[in-house]
């Protein structure tokens, strides 16, 4: 066992003093009460303290206890008692502090205000600090600025930023991508560890490697293979998927289950007692691995996972013989189990036994989040469980949905480093040069009266490029200029070639993956088009508004959740919303959408300026989005792991 290491002293404070009342003397009676119930007894207060031990934070036993007695001698504090988790390890302290000047807390409010009264910074904006911390270990295919395709590496890029300022200690595990170009330098900064883990797998022996990188608090931990080198995104190329993502993923899950185990990351392992984040299929067998593969052997007994669904339209399915690949044992082929209906089979002789990575996930996951309230509860639905939506309802007391947040520090209009000019709420002149950069840019007439349209995306049939394909030549009869920036379907990449040669003053379209292109499409443009079928949350939507840049979305998931339908009429005529939501999802509705927007544009500026300013004005920071997860962390830990 290792030696006791305190790691944070989180003081309790309030505004009344009073004296010590002398039953408090009697520490194994204080000891029994706990942390919890603090505020139902004036008179007490504490000092917590959180312990870790070297070699993993589920220890600390005797050593714990008396290190604080020790130092209690020193300065004549009075040990209320150790704070044990489940399995009888001591995790904390509470303690009255030794100057004899007591904070009383008196209410569950002012427990609230305790957690915002320590605070650090990130670039200038102050965090608050989390009153309970955790070791939280995101496992996730990308994590922006080293691997992006979509908003899946935007989340796991600036979420665990958030919750290391907030206090708690974070890891992010994803792939070392090498893919022979310029982007592999973002890895630069990241050491090999020397750790070598062998994964037992796909019928034999893997070995994985360890890089590192400590950056903005979080440690950004990179799995290297062979696997993971080649040209490409990180899940294929222009050929299409890679055929063995199946392989590279699951041993992304071996190698993110060992990491907290095996790597001392600033002199000490995150220990047993982790939190995994699980997010998409990617990760999501490591949910099954701590229940199957390690769990039965008495480790990581007292870790729990959370499985957050970004896009439930990707499940990890592959035929059921690759199950013993898996590195399972072959007791729980039941949890990955997925059979296709008659109908989704190949031939007569077809079984459609397959094995769904997701599905599993969610059978063994101890909690699951998905990235907007509203399509927490569309998941649980026929159209939109995609074949899950009974499991999921039969999860619906573990579901929670969280709107995602915004990095306020790289989608910021008054400091953006791409685009041409700066502005805010306050002063929105900048905004229009942003709109003349951009049409020059693009090669369109310099026209800041002619309404502006982005789109950015993937294209991909969940963003209803169909939609946009539809509806073009009816738009192209206005009088307005189209942006499409995105990448993905070739199909729909020679449209866009196509289209812009036929309607060469009005539409562009840029194809491929490029950040800097993306911020000056989302400050230049007045309105920004979002037909998804279905969006699990959405983030150009919230990034639109953020820049004064109307959004028109279907009213759908997230975007339902997080534009408001501008109703020109309510608050005595001076309007309110933030854009436009659309349904059903037909091109009629989409172009009637776009044209109520064109002419409030042209012929209602002051009520454009109230939408444009309304939007810029919402909360979308993740710190707000951080302390709702912090909820379901503490609920995670309240309930049993899962075990079979
Ligand atoms: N060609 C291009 N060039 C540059 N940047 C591009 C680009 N194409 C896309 N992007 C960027 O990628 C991100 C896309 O994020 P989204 O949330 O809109 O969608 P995505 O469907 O990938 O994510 C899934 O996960 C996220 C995160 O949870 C959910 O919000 C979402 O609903 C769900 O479908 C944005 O940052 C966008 O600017």
């Amino acid at each position: 066992m290792g030696s006791l290491k305190f790691t944070s002293l989180i003081p309790c404070k309030s505004s009344s003093l009073i004296p010590i009342p002398n039953k408090y003397a009697n520490h194994e009676a204080i000891g029994q009460l706990g942390f919890a119930p603090l505020w139902k007894r004036r008179g007490a207060a504490c000092l917590r303290l959180r312990a870790s031990v070297a070699g993993g934070s589920g220890g600390g036993g005797q050593d714990g206890a008396s290190a604080v007695e020790d130092q209690q001698k020193d300065k004549k504090g009075v040990f209320l008692g150790a704070e044990r988790d489940g399995s009888g390890s001591v995790i904390g302290f509470n303690l009255i502090p030794p100057n004899g000047e007591l904070n009383v807390i008196d209410s569950p409010e002012d427990v609230s205000s305790l957690r915002r009264e320590e605070s650090v910074e990130i670039d200038g904006k102050e965090i608050s600090k989390a009153s309970v911390t955790y070791n939280v270990v995101f496992v996730s295919a990308e994590a922006a600025p080293y691997s992006k395709t979509g908003g899946l590496g935007d989340v796991c890029g600036s979420l665990p930023i958030v919750l290391a300022a907030r206090g708690h200690r974070v890891m992010v595990v994803s792939p070392r991508y090498q893919n022979g170009t310029a982007a592999d330098r973002k890895y630069s900064g990241a050491v090999d560890l020397e750790t070598r883990v062998k994964v037992y797998c796909f019928g034999g022996e893997q070995e994985v490697s360890f890089y590192h990188e400590y950056r903005a608090g979080v440690d950004w931990v990179f799995v290297d293979h062979p696997s993971y080198h080649r040209p490409g995104n990180p899940y294929g190329d222009s050929l299409g998927a890679f055929g063995d993502n199946q392989f590279r993923f699951t041993l992304l899950c071996h190698a993110a289950c060992e990491a907290p185990l095996v790597l001392p990351l600033g002199g000490f392992t995150y220990g047993e007692k982790s939190l995994f984040m699980v997010n998409d299929w990617h990760a999501g067998l490591v949910p099954l691995l701590l229940a199957a593969k390690y769990r039965p052997y008495g480790v990581y007994k007292d870790a729990r996972s959370i499985l957050v669904i970004h896009n439930l339209a990707h499940q990890g399915v592959e035929p059921g013989v690759t199950y013993k690949n898996l590195g399972l044992p072959a007791e729980w082929y039941g949890a990955l189990e997925w059979v296709f209906p008659t109908w989704a089979r190949a031939h007569a002789l077809d079984k459609g036994e397959a094995v769904n990575i997701l599905k599993g996930a969610i059978v063994t996951s101890d909690r699951i989040l998905t990235v907007s309230e509203g399509y927490s509860w569309e998941i649980t639905t026929v159209e939109g469980g995609y074949g899950l939506n009974e499991l999921l309802s039969s999860r619906k007391s573990v579901l929670t949905g969280i709107t995602n947040g915004v990095d306020v520090v790289e989608w910021n209009p008054s400091t953006d480093v791409h685009t041409a000019s700066h502005y805010s709420a306050d002063d929105l002149s900048g905004k229009v040069q942003c709109k003349l950069a951009l049409q020059k840019e693009l090669g369109l007439p310099l026209r800041p009266d002619c309404p502006l349209i982005g789109f950015v995306g993937r294209l991909d049939y969940q963003k209803g490029i169909d939609l946009i394909q539809l509806g073009m030549p009816q738009l192209m009869e206005d009088d307005v200029q189209f942006v499409m920036l995105g990448s993905g379907d070739p199909v729909c990449e020679d449209w866009m070639r196509a289209t812009e040669a036929t309607y060469k003053d009005k539409f562009r379209g840029w194809v491929g993956f490029n950040v800097p292109v993306s911020h000056r499409i989302t400050a230049g443009c007045d309105i920004l088009l979002m037909p998804s079928r279905f969006e699990p949350c959405g983030l150009n939507q919230l990034y639109a508004m953020r820049y004064g840049t109307v959004p028109v979305v279907h009213s759908t998931g997230g975007l339902r959740d997080t534009v408001v339908n501008f109703n020109p009429y309510a608050q005595g005529g001076k309007g309110d919303g933030t854009g436009w939501t659309f349904s059903p999802l037909t091109k009629e509705s989409m172009l009637a959408a776009l044209k109520l927007a064109c002419r409030t544009f042209r012929e209602y500026k002051p009520s454009w300026q109230g939408l444009m300013k309304r939007g810029m004005e919402r909360d979308f920071t993740w710190e707000s989005a951080a302390i709702k997860y912090e909820q379901v962390f503490g609920w995670a830990f309240i309930d049993p792991p899962y075990v079979k």
